[in-house]
């Protein structure tokens, strides 16, 4: 475990000389993917790294969380509550969507749960820019075969440095490296809905997922799913669609 602690942390490192840039930050949830990355960055860069809390209408438990993640291994930090512009961005396109009859209640969860993945994501940017460090993104094996990301919003970064561990393998580099285990042990969740649980969500286990990936037998119902979820967010994983170039 200590190796591919190394192993990451290294190539941390090189990304960062091979950019030409002064460091790297992520935005910390409470959940374990993220810390798993503070960490990780944190030890590439214990002077040139920071972890960015993003509160946005979430849970009061998740924002303790984070700081415990920062407080467990140090990194530089910074709070920005977008709670108010989310507020205030949503709302307005609601306005003008209501006042052309077009608003469309049944996509409202969904759209204002990506309109706060997107604003993390701009912020992230806007800070990058200021430090000219990299935005280091936390999907997993697991969330990106799903694709259950939001594209360019979590999934709109740099580096990814766990995209090869399942679900299981951050976990046990979260205890290699020293994450709290409340936060090891907690359900995954994407914070974008009150009760929201990734496994609840996707209606699968991680565990399922991480089977699946290693090439186990698992229920055909599961694989169904899986299977769906992949076709499904295929672009997600792609370049945007361009046509032919013109001769
Ligand atoms: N075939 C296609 N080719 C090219 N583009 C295509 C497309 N189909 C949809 N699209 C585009 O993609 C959009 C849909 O994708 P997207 O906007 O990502 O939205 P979508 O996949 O519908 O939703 C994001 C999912 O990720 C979950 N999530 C989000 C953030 C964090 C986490 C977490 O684990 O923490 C989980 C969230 O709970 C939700 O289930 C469409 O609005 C459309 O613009
Ligand atoms: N409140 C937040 N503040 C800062 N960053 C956030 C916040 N919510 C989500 N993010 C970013 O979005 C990423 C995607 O969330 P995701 O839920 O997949 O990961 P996680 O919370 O770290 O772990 P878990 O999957 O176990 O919940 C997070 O890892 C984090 O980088
Ligand atoms: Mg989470």
């Amino acid at each position: 475990m200590q190796e591919k602690v190394n192993h990451l942390v290294e190539w941390l490192q090189e990304q960062v000389q091979d950019a030409g840039v002064n460091g790297l930050l992520v935005g910390i949830s409470g959940g374990i993917d993220s810390a798993v990355v503070a960490h990780l960055i944190q030890r590439a860069f214990p002077k040139q790294s920071l972890g960015v809390v993003l509160p946005c209408k979430s849970n009061p438990g998740d924002q303790e969380a984070a700081y415990k993640v920062i407080e467990s291994c140090g990194i530089e930090s910074l709070t920005v509550d977008l709670t108010k512009t989310h507020n205030v961005l949503y709302s307005t396109v609601q306005q003008q969507l209501e006042t052309k009859g077009d608003y469309n209640e049944n996509q409202e969860r969904l759209a204002d749960a990506n309109l706060r993945a997107r604003l993390r994501m701009s912020t992230l940017y806007t800070l990058a820019t200021n430090y000219k460090y990299l935005v280091v993104g936390t999907d997993n094996a697991a969330e990106w075969h799903t694709g259950y990301f939001t594209k360019y919003g979590d999934g709109g970064v740099d580096l990814v440095p766990l995209l090869h561990l399942t679900k299981g393998e951050v976990r046990d580099l979260a205890r290699e490296l020293g994450v709290p285990s409340e936060i090891v042990d907690k359900a995954p969740s994407a914070g974008l809905w009150e009760g929201q649980t990734d496994e609840k969500e996707m209606g699968v286990t991680y565990d399922t997922i991480d089977s699946y990936l290693k090439g186990e037998e698992i229920p055909a119902e599961d694989k169904k799913i899986i299977d769906d979820m992949h076709k499904r967010t295929e672009h997600k994983r792609q370049l945007a669609a361009a046509p032919k170039a013109f001769d």
